[in-house]
C-alpha cells in the first residue's frame, strides 16, 4: 500500500509556514494530535531534523502505518495511542500544536468500518474500535427525539424529523446494521420534490460519526488544554472540516486573545487561561490549485494561534 498516494496531507506548506517560527530551537516538541497516516508529522521531520515530534492518534491502525512510516526518525517519534481530550498530558512543553480534524482517507478507504455511505459495511463507525458504542447501536436504542437532535445539532439537517422516524419505523422490523440498508431508509425517507446538495446520507452519516465519537465534546476540552500546554511563543493549528468544530475552535481563540472572555462560550477555558494572539484572519481555506488536486481539501478551514505574555494579546477578530 503506498499511503503516500492514498492521503496528500491537506494545506502542509501552510502548516509549516505557521508552526516553522515557534520549533526552531534544539530539541523544540511539535505535537501532532491527529496523527492519522503520519502525512504532516513526516514532512515536519524531514524539513525541520532539530526537532522532536509527539503524534497521537485514537485510531490504532492508524497509529500502526504511521508507525512503520516514522520508524527512520527513531527515537525522535513518540506515538501514544490516546483521545486528543488527554493532550495536556502529553503535550506539556510543547512549542508547535497540529490538529487535522475528522477522518483520515484510511478510514474512509477502509469500506469494513462503515464511515462511508458509498460503501456497504457494518455500521460500526468509532474511530478507536476497542471501545465505545457503534452506530448500529445509536440506531437501535436512541429514541426518536435523540436521532432527530443529533441529526439536527450534527449534520445540520434538515429533515431530521422524517429521518428519525423513518429508521425508528424501519427498525421495527429489522436493526439497521449495515450502511446500505440505512441509506435505502434515508432515500425512501427523502420527497422526490426535496432538492439536496450531495447524497441524502450524507449529513446523518456525519451526524452518527460525530456522535459516535464524541467529537465535539473532545474537541471542545482539547483545545483549551493544548493551549494550556503550549510554551511562551508556541503556536497550535487547528484544521475543521465541518462548521461546528470550526465555530468552536475560532470561539476559544478568540476568548483567549480577547481580553475578558465573551460570555456563553462552549468551551471552558481554564481560570487563569495564557493568553494567545490570532495568527490568521479569520478561517483560512485551501487554495484552488490544492482544492482541484484533493477534494479532501475542499471543506477545510485554517486557524492558527500564538501564545504570548499576558500584556500582549490581541482584539479578537
Ligand atoms: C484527517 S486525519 C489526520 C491525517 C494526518 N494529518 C496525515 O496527514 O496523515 C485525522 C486523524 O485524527 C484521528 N482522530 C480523530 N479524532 C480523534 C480524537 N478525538 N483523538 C485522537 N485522534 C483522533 C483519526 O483517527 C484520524 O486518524
Amino acid at each position: 500500500m503506498d499511503i503516500r498516494r492514498i492521503h496528500t496531507p491537506v494545506m502542509l506548506e501552510r502548516c509549516v509556514e505557521l508552526l516553522a517560527p515557534a520549533l526552531q530551537h534544539d530539541g523544540a516538541i511539535l505535537v501532532d494530535a491527529t496523527l492519522g497516516m503520519g502525512g504532516h508529522s513526516e514532512a515536519f521531520l524531514e524539513r525541520l531534523p532539530h526537532i522532536r515530534l509527539i503524534g497521537l492518534d485514537r485510531d490504532t491502525d492508524a497509529l500502526r502505518i504511521a508507525g512503520e512510516r516514522l520508524a527512520r526518525f527513531g527515537d525522535r517519534v513518540t506515538l501514544v495511542h490516546t483521545v486528543y481530550d488527554a493532550i495536556g498530558t502529553h503535550a506539556e512543553g510543547a512549542s508547535g500544536i497540529l490538529f487535522d480534524l475528522g477522518v483520515s482517507s484510511l478510514q474512509l478507504d477502509e469500506a469494513e468500518r462503515g464511515f462511508a455511505y458509498a460503501k456497504d459495511a457494518p455500521l460500526d463507525m468509532r474511530m478507536d474500535q476497542s471501545s465505545g458504542i457503534t452506530a448500529a447501536e445509536v440506531l437501535a436504542t436512541y429514541s426518536e427525539g435523540q436521532l432527530r437532535r443529533i441529526f439536527e445539532r450534527y449534520g445540520e439537517e434538515k429533515l431530521a424529523g422524517r429521518y428519525a422516524r423513518a429508521i425508528i419505523a424501519a427498525r421495527q422490523s429489522a436493526p439497521l446494521e449495515r450502511s446500505g440498508r440505512l441509506v435505502e431508509v434515508l432515500q425512501e425517507a427523502t420527497p422526490a420534490a426535496v432538492a439536496r446538495a450531495g447524497h441524502p446520507a450524507k449529513r446523518v452519516f456525519q451526524a452518527l460519526r460525530i456522535e459516535v465519537n464524541r467529537e465535539l465534546n473532545v474537541l471542545a476540552d482539547a483545545i483549551p488544554a493544548a493551549m494550556d500546554a503550549l510554551v511562551l511563543g508556541g503556536r497550535i493549528v487547528v484544521m475543521s472540516y465541518q462548521s461546528l468544530e470550526d465555530r468552536l475552535v475560532k470561539q476559544a481563540f478568540s476568548a483567549a486573545s480577547a481580553s475578558t472572555a465573551p460570555a456563553g462560550l462552549p468551551v471552558e477555558l481554564p481560570e487563569h487561561a495564557p493568553r494567545f494572539k490570532t495568527l490568521t484572519k479569520g478561517a483560512e481555506l485551501a487554495d484552488e490549485e490544492e482544492r482541484a488536486a484533493n477534494p479532501r481539501a475542499i471543506p477545510v478551514r485554517l486557524r492558527a494561534a500564538e501564545r504570548v505574555r499576558d500584556d500582549q494579546r490581541s482584539a479578537a477578530r
